[in-house]
C-alpha cells in the first residue's frame, strides 16, 4: 500500500513534534497537521519558526527543514482527510469532568468527533491511526462509528501509541526505545494496512525496535507504560518521607538500589511530586477499566500511585507552613519554576499549581519565576482550580520574569522546577537580598545543599532533613 498523504488531526504536544519527524524522515509523503484552534495552527506556520507553539529542544530546526516542502499545518480539517490514505487521530483525551466516570475516565468526545467527522468526509478506504492515549478496546467503537455512519468505504484501525516525553520529544521520536503497532493481525487487509505504517518508521527506526501487536494488547500497552513509571516516581518519594524521619539520604536510596540492573537507575528521582498531561490522567484511566470489569483490587493497586503522589505535592506545601513558625500570612514565598519538568513551557498537572494553591489558602503573598512559562498560563492555570476568584489570584500572585528579582524580600524560596539554570544563579546575591533567617525548599533535590547551607541558608530538600549548618559547622561546634 502506497502512502503519499498523511493526515493528522490535532497539532498539539505529540500530533505537532511527531508529525515533523515524519514529515522530515519521508519527505516523498505529504504530511498535514490539522486542527480547530486557529491560533495553534497560526503560530505552527508563523514566519519566525522560533514562535511555534510548542518549546521542545531542536523542533524549530525539524519544522524549518520540513514546512512548506512536505510538512503543511492547517485548519481545514475536512480537504487534509480527504487526501490522505493515513489519518492519524492525535486529539486531547482528558479525563472525564462530568456525567459517568467523572473524575477518572477518558473524556473520549474528541476522538468520536474526529471518527464521525472522517466518516462524513471519507471518499475511498482510509487507516486510521489511533496515536492519542486511550481506553483499551477503544478501537472496536471506533470502528463501530466509522462503519456505521461512513459513506461504504473500508477502515483499518491501528493502536499507534506515543511514548515522547516532553522536553526530550525531538530526542525520543529520533531514537524511540520502541515503536508500537497494533492492529488486526488475522487479516490480510490488517498485515497490509500494519505494513504501511512500518515501512513509514522503518525509515529510520531499526526494524527490531518496531514491534507489532494486536490491538487491544497496543491500547493497553501504553496505559501500562505509564502507570509503571508513575510508580516509581511514588514509590520513591514514598520512601523520601520516611528518609527525612530516619537520616537516610533519599537520593543515596535511588542511587544504591539503582544499580541493581534488575531495578534500573532511571525514573528514580524523588521530587514534589509528578505533573504533566499524561501520568495521573492515565493511571485514573487504567483505575476506571479495572474497576468497570469489577476488578477492585487491581483498581485500588494503581489509585495508589495518584494517592501517594497528592500527599507528596501537599506535605511539601505543609512543610513549608511548618518550618516558616506555623504560618505564612502576609509571607513572600518565591516559586522558582513552574512547569511539570524542565525543557518545556508545559504546566499541565504541574505539582507548583498545588503548592501555590495550598499556600495562597494559607494566605501567602506567591511571586513566580519560569524560564518558559507566560504570566497569562500560570493565571490560568490558578483560575481553572477554581478557588478563589481571578482578582484574587492577580491580586496574591505576581509573575516576575527575573529570578533575582522574584526572590527579592522573599522570606522563602521554593524550588517546583529542575531547571538547569537555577544551579548557576549567584546564590550569596540571593541570600543577601532575602529575609532571614532564609529558607530553600528545594522540591527536586537540584541545589548544592552543603553550598547553600555554608552561604546562610536554611535548607529542606525533599528525602532529607532540614539542614541549618553543614557537617563541618556541626563538628567544630562538637569539638569546641
Ligand atoms: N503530551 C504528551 O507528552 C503526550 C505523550 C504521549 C501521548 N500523549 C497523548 O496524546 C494525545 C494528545 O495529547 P497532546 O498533549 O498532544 O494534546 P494537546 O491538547 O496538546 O493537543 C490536542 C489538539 O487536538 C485539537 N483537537 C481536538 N479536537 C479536535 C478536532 N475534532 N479536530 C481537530 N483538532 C482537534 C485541539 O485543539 C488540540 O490542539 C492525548 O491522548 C495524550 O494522552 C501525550
Ligand atoms: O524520576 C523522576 C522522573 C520523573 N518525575 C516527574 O514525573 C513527571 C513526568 O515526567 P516525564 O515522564 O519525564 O514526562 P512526560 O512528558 O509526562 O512523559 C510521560 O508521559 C508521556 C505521555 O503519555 C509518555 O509518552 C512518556 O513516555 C512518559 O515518560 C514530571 O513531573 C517529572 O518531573 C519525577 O518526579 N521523578
Amino acid at each position: 500500500m502506497k502512502i503519499k498523504n498523511i493526515c493528522c488531526i490535532g497539532a498539539g504536544y505529540v500530533g505537532g513534534p511527531t508529525m515533523a519527524i515524519i514529515a522530515q524522515k519521508n519527505p516523498k509523503i505529504n504530511v498535514t497537521v490539522v486542527d480547530i484552534n486557529e491560533k495553534r495552527i497560526a503560530a505552527w506556520n508563523d514566519e519566525n519558526v522560533e514562535n511555534i507553539p510548542i518549546y521542545e529542544p531542536g523542533l524549530s530546526e525539524v519544522v524549518k527543514e520540513a514546512r512548506g516542502r512536505n510538512l503543511f499545518f492547517s485548519t481545514d480539517v475536512d480537504a487534509a482527510i480527504d487526501k490522505a490514505e493515513m489519518i492519524f487521530i492525535s486529539v486531547n483525551t482528558p479525563t472525564k469532568t462530568y456525567g459517568i466516570g467523572k473524575g477518572m475516565a477518558a473524556d473520549l468526545k474528541w476522538i468520536e468527533l474526529c471518527a464521525r467527522q472522517i466518516a462524513r468526509v471519507a471518499k475511498d478506504d482510509k487507516i486510521v491511526i489511533e496515536k492519542s492515549t486511550l481506553p483499551v478496546r477503544t478501537a472496536a467503537a471506533l470502528k463501530d462509528i466509522l462503519d456505521n455512519t461512513g459513506n461504504g468505504v473500508k477502515y483499518q484501525i491501528l493502536s499507534n501509541p506515543e511514548f515522547l516525553a516532553e522536553g526530550t520529544a525531538v530526542e525520543d521520536l529520533q531514537a524511540p526505545d520502541r515503536v508500537l503497532i497494533g492492529g488486526d493481525i488475522d487479516t490480510e487487509e490488517g498485515k497490509a494496512a500494519m505494513q504501511a505504517l512500518v515501512n513509514i518508521y522503518a525509515k529510520w527506526v531499526p526494524q527490531e525496535s518496531i514491534l507489532t501487536t494486536n490491538v487491544w494488547s497496543s491500547e493497553l500497552s501504553k496505559l501500562t507504560a505509564n502507570a509503571f513509571l508513575a510508580q516509581r516516581v511514588s514509590s520513591i518519594n514514598a520512601l523520601s518521607e520516611l528518609c527525612e524521619h530516619t537520616g537516610a539520604d533519599v537520593n543515596e536510596v535511588a542511587r544504591a538500589i539503582g544499580m541493581d540492573s534488575r531495578i534500573g537507575p532511571k525514573f528514580l528521582k524523588s521530587s514534589v511530586g509528578f505533573g504533566g498531561s499524561c501520568f495521573q490522567k492515565d493511571i485514573l484511566n487504567l483505575v476506571y477499566i479495572a474497576k468497570s470489569f469489577g476488578l477492585n483490587e487491581v483498581a485500588d493497586y494503581w489509585e495508589q500511585v495518584i494517592i501517594m503522589n497528592d500527599h507528596q505535592k501537599r506535605r511539601f506545601a505543609e512543610n513549608i507552613v511548618k518550618t516558616l513558625y506555623n504560618t505564612v500570612s502576609g509571607k513572600k514565598i518565591a516559586f522558582l519554576g513552574w512547569a511539570f519538568k524542565k525543557d518545556t513551557n508545559d504546566t499541565r498537572e504541574s505539582a507548583a499549581i498545588y503548592v501555590a494553591d495550598y499556600l495562597l489558602n494559607e494566605q501567602a503573598e506567591v511571586v513566580v519565576y519560569d524560564p518558559k512559562v507566560t504570566e497569562e498560563q500560570i493565571y490560568a492555570d490558578l483560575d481553572y482550580l477554581g478557588t478563589r476568584s481571578e482578582e484574587e489570584n492577580r491580586k496574591l500572585v505576581t509573575v516576575i520574569k527575573d529570578p533575582y528579582e522574584v526572590c527579592q524580600d522573599s522570606h522563602a524560596i521554593a524550588v517546583l522546577t529542575e531547571w538547569d539554570e537555577f544551579k548557576d544563579y549567584d546564590w550569596k546575591k540571593i541570600y543577601d537580598c532575602m529575609l532571614k533567617p532564609a529558607f530553600v525548599f528545594d522540591g527536586r533535590n537540584l541545589l548544592d545543599t552543603r553550598e547553600l547551607t555554608k552561604t546562610g541558608f536554611t535548607v529542606s530538600s525533599i528525602g532529607s532533613p532540614l539542614v541549618r549548618k553543614t557537617k563541618e559547622e556541626r563538628k567544630s561546634a562538637q569539638v569546641s
